[in-house]
């Protein structure tokens, strides 16, 4: 029931903006009221007239300035314009394009915009801020968002970085071990935001990777970028730090894999907290607690966020999985039902491309667990 009523909500919302705004994080968040206020605030989140997202122009100053949309960036001289580093409750750490780090309260117009005073700014958002000085800053407007990354917390969409070009899936060959269902979680995330993705299989000298060659091979046939590095021996790094260098990375990934080790190596002298994995349940003790943006000195961010012990995919319908799958996809149009959920449908494309190895056994079969997963949830919703 909830589902239907958040359906209908984003139908009536679309038709009121005519497809101008984009599908997807903070703007699902808000009541429909609000919408008109959301839209002047943040300038225009748009699709374009395919359904696609636009990339967001980058403005340079807080200047007025206008995108080939003629939609205006700043609307006054004095704002400054600034990274969220991270945010705590109502309050915001901003870095200005001025090099100063600025704490910032959110302007009340904004405020109330959120249902649940929360999720209104997030680590990564560009924004223009008012400040007298670097404690009391005032954050005016939130530039339009690209690349976000968000799961499902209770429900609700939790929007955890802003502004994002890789989602790097860090995952660790042993202790804990390799999970290859997640990394394919991640890579529908990285799919469903637009975002590229990252493979990482860390640990790299706790294992003989001969055994991994296999996985590794299908993750790259898709074309996926497979990186196996080492935090411990360095396996690796320099070339992962070349490939974050100016740009906006989101880390995702179990509690215990060494995503804080490795973002250490690549940047030394960070000095994040890292703690041994648990000896009585392998997963790692959830050192990192809450969401920040680490500037690299080579340039560009780090999203650090939380350990993802369950990671629950956002609105993402059954029916919708296939598309998202690179490898299954190009089959989907096969099958002689256009319903077909590739499961146990006669004549599926996709179940003869598995028969005969076109399609990798293993990834069909985190395919079928997920989609009945994903059934199971739908049924309760619409009960
Ligand atoms: N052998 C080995 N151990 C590593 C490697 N990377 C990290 N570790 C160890 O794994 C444990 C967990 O590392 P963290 O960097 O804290 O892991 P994390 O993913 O940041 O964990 P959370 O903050 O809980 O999400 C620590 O004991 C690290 O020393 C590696 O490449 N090889
Ligand atoms: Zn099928």
């Amino acid at each position: 029931m909830a589902k239907k009523k958040r359906g209908k909500q984003r139908t009536d919302f679309r038709k009121k903006y005519q497809g101008r705004v984009r599908q997807g994080d903070v703007t699902r968040t808000f009541r429909q009221g609000d919408v008109e206020k959301l839209a002047d605030v943040v300038h225009g989140e748009r699709v374009s007239g395919k359904g696609e997202l636009t990339r967001k122009r980058t403005v340079n100053s807080p200047t007025i300035q206008q995108d080939e949309d003629g939609v205006t960036s700043s609307p006054d001289q004095s704002l400054i314009k600034g990274r969220v580093i991270s945010v705590h409750g109502l309050r915001s750490k901003v870095l200005g394009e001025d090099g100063v780090f600025y704490e910032c309260a959110i302007r009340q117009v904004l405020k109330s915009l959120s249902i649940e005073q929360r999720g209104v700014i997030v680590a990564g958002d560009r924004v223009f801020f008012r400040a007298e000085s670097p404690a009391d800053g005032m954050i005016e407007s939130i530039d339009p968002r690209s690349g976000v990354i968000s799961r499902t917390s209770r429900g609700r969409q939790h929007v955890i970085a802003a502004n994002v070009d890789y989602l790097l899936i860090i995952t660790s060959a042993a202790q804990p071990g390799l999970k290859p269902a997640l990394i394919d979680r991640f890579l529908l995330t990285a799919e469903h935001c637009g975002v590229e993705p990252v493979i990482v299989i860390n640990k790299l000298d706790l294992i003989d990777p001969v055994p991994l060659q296999p996985m590794i091979g299908v993750f790259a046939s898709m074309g996926y970028r497979v990186l196996v590095t080492s935090a411990e021996d360095g396996t690796n790094v320099a070339y992962l730090r070349a490939l974050l260098a100016g740009k906006q990375t989101a880390l995702a990934g179990q509690s215990g894999v060494g995503k804080s080790s490795l973002l250490n190596a690549i940047e030394p002298g960070l000095g994040l907290a890292v703690s041994a994995v648990s000896q009585d349940n392998d997963k790692g003790r959830h050192t990192t607690t809450a969401t920040t943006l680490i500037p690299l000195k080579g340039g560009g961010a780090v999203f650090d966020t939380p350990g993802i012990r369950q990671f629950q995919l956002w609105d993402i319908g059954s029916s919708e999985v296939s598309a998202l799958m690179p490898d299954l996809r190009p089959y989907v149009s096969g099958c002689r039902y256009p319903n077909c959920l590739h499961l146990s449908e006669d004549g599926c494309a996709v179940k003869d491309a598995v028969a005969d190895s076109r399609i990798d056994a293993r990834r069909y079969d985190s395919y079928c667990h997920l989609i009945e997963e994903l059934l199971s949830e739908e049924e309760a919703t619409f009960r």
